[in-house]
């Protein structure tokens, strides 16, 4: 099967810089840009539509992503100088992320377009580097055991001991509702990325959908099963609920793969834009997936990348700007 290079979007690799740093670094790149590329999405900012969101559009999410860029091929470089040491990575991949959290802000003016991703890829470039090794390919079960490895007891020290004073919109659904969040995401290794996002994406690469739907029947799998703090905090239990739901019952109709489920993913997206609901944690775990799938495979198949996606191009776009 012939394919197309992993990473035609990225220059040559910088003189100096290790063949796995810019591997690594480039496919979780990849995963943020290809995420926000993706159209229809419940709620979120796509390349026709600001979601439920009145202060980001695509071209914030240009602007964020390029002011980060640099971020993974850092944390993947932390990685693979710390082999033998997993437990010293977190503190450093964290001053580093810090760093690039503010350069976020700065392009976007304050918004926060991608603070979750940033967090989850920086650690997954990490835990990429840290079992890195020439001989294998890339295998997805060794990156979630660095991921739990690196974040070990995260949600003891992070959660648990501030229950009495929370402040961050985490640390306060912890003590509210007791979900992990993104914190207990990474500890277990990623688990809805395991276990939904990329037996997904896998299904729909294997049925040679476009690359747009099979992005969109990853996301929505994803959506189905995470416990998502970006929806929580907006929308609170129900509004959590809601949106499990609504995914489940697409993923019931076959996701993007069918008709049916694509209808009913226009009329989700619609009904998130009216909720003001916008499910940020998930876009963050397609992203994952993606970069997941990149390391695993180096590339998406041709057939799936050099189609056009009727069914987005199709029609008025829910929430789509006037
Ligand atoms: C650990 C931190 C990154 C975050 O700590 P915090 O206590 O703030 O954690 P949470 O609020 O629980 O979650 C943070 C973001 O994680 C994403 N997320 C949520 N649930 C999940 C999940 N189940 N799995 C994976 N990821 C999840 C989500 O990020 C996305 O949503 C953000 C947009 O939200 P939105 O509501 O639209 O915008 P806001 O401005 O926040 O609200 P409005 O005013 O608009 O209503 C966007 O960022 C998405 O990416 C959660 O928001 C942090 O403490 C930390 O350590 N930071 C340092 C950086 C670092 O260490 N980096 C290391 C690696 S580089
Ligand atoms: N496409 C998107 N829209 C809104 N929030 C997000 N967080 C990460 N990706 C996002």
């Amino acid at each position: 099967m012939s394919s197309l290079a992993v990473l035609p979007i990225a220059p040559p690799r910088p003189e100096g810089m290790e063949p796995a740093t810019w591997t690594i670094g480039s496919a979780c790149l990849t995963g943020i840009l290809l995420e926000v590329s993706v159209h229809p999405k419940p709620g979120l900012v796509t390349p026709r539509s600001m979601g439920a969101h009145r202060d980001m559009d695509l071209q914030t999410f240009m602007l964020t992503s390029a002011a980060i860029a640099p971020c993974f091929h850092r944390c993947a470089a932390i990685g693979l100088s710390h082999a033998d040491d997993p437990a010293a990575v977190l503190a450093l991949v964290r001053t580093v992320g810090r760093d690039y959290d503010r350069r976020l802000l700065a392009a976007s003016n304050g918004v926060n377009t991608q603070r979750g991703a940033l967090f989850a890829l920086g650690l997954t470039a990490a835990a990429a580097g840290l079992c890195h090794d020439d001989r294998r390919p890339m295998c997805p079960d060794r990156v979630f055991a660095a991921t739990a490895a690196i974040t070990r007891g995260i949600v003891e020290r992070e959660l648990e001991t501030r229950r009495r004073d929370p402040v961050t919109a985490g640390e306060i659904l912890f003590d509210r509702h007791g979900v992990t969040g993104i914190r207990g995401e990474v500890e277990a290794g990623f688990p809805t990325v395991a276990a939904h996002g990329l037996p997904a994406l896998r299904a729909a690469l294997t049925q040679e959908v476009e690359l747009n739907r099979a992005l969109l029947h990853a996301l929505i799998a994803i959506v189905a099963a995470a416990e998502d703090t970006t929806v929580l905090w907006r929308g609170g239990p129900e509004g959590l609920a809601f949106v499990r739901e609504r995914a489940a019952r697409i993923c019931d109709l076959g996701g993007a793969l069918t008709g049916r489920g694509l209808a009913e993913i226009h009329r989700f997206a619609d009904d998130c834009v009216a909720r003001r609901l916008s499910p940020g944690g998930g876009a963050d775990l397609l992203a994952v997936t993606v970069a997941i799938h990149l390391l695993e495979t180096g590339s998406f198949p041709a057939q799936v990348t050099s189609r056009f996606d009727m069914s987005a191009s199709n029609g008025p776009a829910p929430g789509e700007n006037p």
